[in-house]
Formats: C-alpha cells, structure tokens, sequence
C-alpha cells in the first residue's frame, strides 16, 4: 500500500514526470480506464498532469463515494470549457453545490422537468414522432428502398423536441433556420476533448495548435448569438398566448420581489444545460439501442412483438401503451447499461479530506465513476455481462433512479440527473414507434467499410460513424 508521511493513498499505476498517468489513457478512456481497474483495483488513484483523480470502478466503492460521502463529493471540476462557456460553472450541471446550485435545479425542475409538465409535452413528442416516421415512410416505399441516416433524424426529433418545450418553436427547416443541431453537438465534442493545458498548463500551446481555444471561442460566440435572438423574440411576443420555458424564466427574471435573482446570462446558461444534457445523451441512447437491436435480429423480433400485442390496431403507439410493454422497458435498460451515454458519469470533485475504504482522500481530489465499466462487471452482471440481453431485466425489479449502485447510467445521490422523466417518456415511445411501423436492416456495405460499434470520443459517446440503415415495411 502507498504511503507517503502517514497517509494511505490507494494503488496508483506508474506515472511519468509532468504528464502523470495521461499516456495510459486512449481516445475511449471508459475502455483504457477499466483495463488499469482490472490490474489495480475498484478504487485507483491517477495523475492527470498534477491533479489527482480518484477512478471508481465498482458498485461497492461507487456507493460509498454517491451515498455515503455524496455531500462532500458534490461539486464539480472547473475545466477551461467550464470557465470560459458555462462562466465557470453558474449553469446547474457545474454549479458548485449549494444554495444557487439548489435554486437553479429547482428551476429546471419546476417550469420543465416534473412529471406533470413532462405530460404536458405528449402532443409535441406525438407530432414530430410522426413527422419523423413520415421520412421514413417515404424511404421505405419508393420501389428501391433508400438507406437513411437514422442518427440524423433521431438528432433532428431530438433537437426540435427540446426547442418546442423550451423555446417554444423549432429552429430547423425554417427560412430563419439556425442550426441548433451543429452548435449543441460541437460543445458537447468540445466537453469531451482532453484539455491538456488544463492539467499541464505548461503545455497549453498544444490546446492552441489543436484548435480547441479556437473552437471554444466560437461555439460560446454562436450559443450566445442565438440566444439572444430567442429572448428577444419572446420579450416582443405577444405573452397572453404563450408560456414556454423561456416564457417562464423570463417571469422569474422579472419578479425582483422573490429570494433568487436569476441573471441574465444565467437564463442562457440553463437553457444550455437543457440542450447539452437533454439532446445529446438521448440522441446517443437512441442510436446504440437501434444499433443493438439491428445487431440482435431476435431480440428485434420479440420487442415487435411485444409492441404488436399492445398496440395492434393503432398506428400511433401512445406513451401509455408504450410503459406497459415489458420487452420494450427491458432493451431501455439492457441499452442503458450496455452503452450508458455518459460512460464516466459527470466529474466530482471532493470538497474535504475524507476515508474511503481505509484511504486517504485529499480535497480537491477529482472522481470519476466508471458507470460503464461497473454496468459490464461480471460479478454482479454474470459471465455474459458484454452481451446485449434484454431478458436479464425481464423478472427483476432493478431500475435506474440510482438506489443500485450496479446500474446508474443517470448518477445518483445528489447530483443525479434531474431529467430521467423527460427523457423516458422520449425514448420508449419513440423506439415503439419506429419498431412497430419498419423492419430494419443495416447498411451493409456501411459496415464492412466502417466498423459499426465505433465509438466517437466525448462525455456522451456517440456513434462514431452515422448509423445508416434500410427501414422497410413491417
Ligand atoms: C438518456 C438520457 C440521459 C442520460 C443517460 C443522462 C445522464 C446524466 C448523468 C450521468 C448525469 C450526472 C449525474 C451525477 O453526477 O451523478 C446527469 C446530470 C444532469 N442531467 Fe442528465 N441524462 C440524460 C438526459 C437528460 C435530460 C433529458 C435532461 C434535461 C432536459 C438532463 C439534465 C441534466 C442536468 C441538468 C444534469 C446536472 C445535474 C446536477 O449536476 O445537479 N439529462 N445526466
């Protein structure tokens, strides 16, 4: 065990000088991650440059850090991209915790996230649900069936989705179209490139040779442009007929008589965190989960199925129809498990020294959860635990709300992600829809060029190359 004056600190691999452990990690750190776990433990402590991170890698330690020590482990790592786009750290997902952290997630929660307003949304999702299965309608029925790039259609109902709730319309295919889509996946590219100033500072040169300071400047540059053009449009609005998200906040930015004073740009930074964190993790569930289910030809065919023997007259499978179908909850979660959106969870960073699991743990210590690899740990998951197998949800009453430490593709303790309920009601009704309707297939001359398990590197990993396939008939 290492000790240095007195304190236990936990297996460390070997570092170099300057850059610390950062040439043990590769492009899909979750994968580089778990290997060094396997050779050093559930509990590692690295070296990213100077700082220290602590790497988590299994449900027993990830309950003592969410649970046990989730207040002192409550606060997230200020990065460069922090600093310089979420004017480090006032939006809610890199708010410091505490009392403006508190009062903007109940924001969220209030105007846009609870259940009751996650309701009121059914039609929205219901409408471009449908324009989407119209586009593949067409494709599926011209007389040589057309590929489609699914992952664009499912970015593009995403995106619009959340642009209808929160703005109060769409900003694509219009002739003052702003292209919501190429900024919001920019920045979430962006917050997953490895800042190596940041932990080197320096090294910073390297950040501003590979662009990354550049591309900040820029995408922070166009997010602000367009929302400015979107309070505006609602300042001018006539408000007797409208009360979207940006509606509300606009109220709440008004009333000077309440506690919390919401400031201007902090306005701006909630809606960012809504697009960031609404559309890029639900557009890459719902591509790996098609990917899975193409892949999986049988389990394709018992989710249709299952679909089928709820909804067999409708057209539409409603969202009601949708959480009663069994098969379909368990590829959510098989999906969520097998390919959590976000691997490593979001950062922490420990605000006190504290003991875990007899170790020493310094202030300002960073933590990074491997949700991804304690999701694939054979002990709790079994030896077929790398295979996609919606049956092992089947009798078990497992969820994801992040009471089992085994499954928590959305965190857990304090800082869990408030919109699980917006998105469970997205994705289950969306996937019934495009399941029932089409019978779906591969590119296959896409595949055998790239290999279709690709991951793209990020915080949320999406599919490296667009997932193309031929919808048909069903
Ligand atoms: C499949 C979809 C989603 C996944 C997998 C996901 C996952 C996560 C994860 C892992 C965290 C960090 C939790 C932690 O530190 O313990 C998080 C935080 C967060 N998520 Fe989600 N999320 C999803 C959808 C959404 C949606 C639809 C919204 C809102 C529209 C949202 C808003 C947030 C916010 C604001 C935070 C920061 C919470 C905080 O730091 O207090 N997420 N999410």
């Amino acid at each position: 065990r290492p000790t240095t004056n007195n304190v236990y600190l936990p297996p460390s691999p070997w570092r170099v000088p300057v850059i610390g452990n950062l040439h043990q990690l590769s492009i899909h750190p979750h994968r580089s991650l778990r290997s060094l776990s396997l050779r050093y433990g559930p509990l590692m402590l690295l070296h990213f440059g100077r700082t220290p991170v602590l790497i988590v890698s299994s449900a027993d330690v990830a309950h003592d850090v969410m649970k046990t020590h989730d207040l002192k482990c409550a606060n997230r790592p200020k990065t460069k991209v922090v600093d310089k786009i979420l004017d480090g750290g006032r939006d809610v997902a890199f708010a410091s915790y505490g009392e403006y952290w508190r009062q903007m997630k109940s924001i969220c929660i209030q105007n846009l996230l609870n259940n009751k307003m996650v309701r009121s949304y059914e039609k929205i999702r219901e409408e471009e649900i449908k324009l989407m299965i119209e586009k593949l309608e067409r494709a599926s029925s011209s007389s040589s069936p057309s590929p489609v790039n699914l992952s664009q259609l499912l970015m593009t109902l995403t995106n619009d989705i959340i642009c209808r709730v929160a703005l109060g319309r769409k900003y694509s295919g219009t002739e003052d179209a702003i292209d919501v889509e190429n900024i919001v996946s920019t920045f979430a590219a962006l917050l997953g490139e490895f800042p190596v100033g940041e932990y080197i500072p320096s090294l910073s040169w390297i950040d501003r040779i590979r662009g990354l300071d550049r591309k900040m400047e820029e995408v922070d540059k166009r997010f602000d442009e367009f929302l400015e053009r979107v309070v505006k449009e609602h300042e001018d609005a006539d408000k007797e007929n409208r009360s979207d998200f940006v509606d509300k906040l606009l109220t709440i930015q008004r009333d000077k008589t309440g506690q919390f004073e919401l400031e201007k740009n902090a306005l701006k930074l909630i809606i960012w965190d809504m697009f960031l964190a609404g559309t890029a993790t639900t557009l890459s569930f719902l591509e790996w989960t098609m990917t899975e289910l193409m892949r999986h030809p049988k389990a394709m065919k018992v989710l249709q199925e299952d679909i089928r023997s709820i909804s067999q007259n409708d057209l539409y499978v409603t969202e009601k129809q949708a959480e009663k179908m069994n098969y379909l909850q368990a590829v959510i979660k098989e999906a969520l498990r097998l390919r959590p959106p976000a691997p490593l969870l979001v950062p922490r960073v420990y605000s006190e020294d504290v003991k875990l699991k007899g170790y020493d743990i310094a202030a300002g210590t960073q933590v990074i959860i491997n949700a991804w690899a304690i999701q694939r740990d054979t002990t709790t998951w079994g030896i077929d635990a790398e295979e996609f197998q919606p049956e092992r949800h089947l009798d078990s009453d497992l969820d994801f709300q992040g009471q089992d430490f085994t499954f928590i593709p959305f965190g857990s303790g304090k800082r869990i992600c408030p919109g699980i309920g917006f998105t469970s009601a997205l994705i289950g009704v969306t996937l019934a829809n495009i399941v029932k309707r089409f019978n779906w297939k591969m590119d296959v001359k896409q595949q055998r060029v790239h290999d279709d398990l690709t991951e793209a590197t990020g915080l949320v990993i999406f599919r490296k190359y667009p997932l193309i396939a031929f919808p048909s008939p069903a």
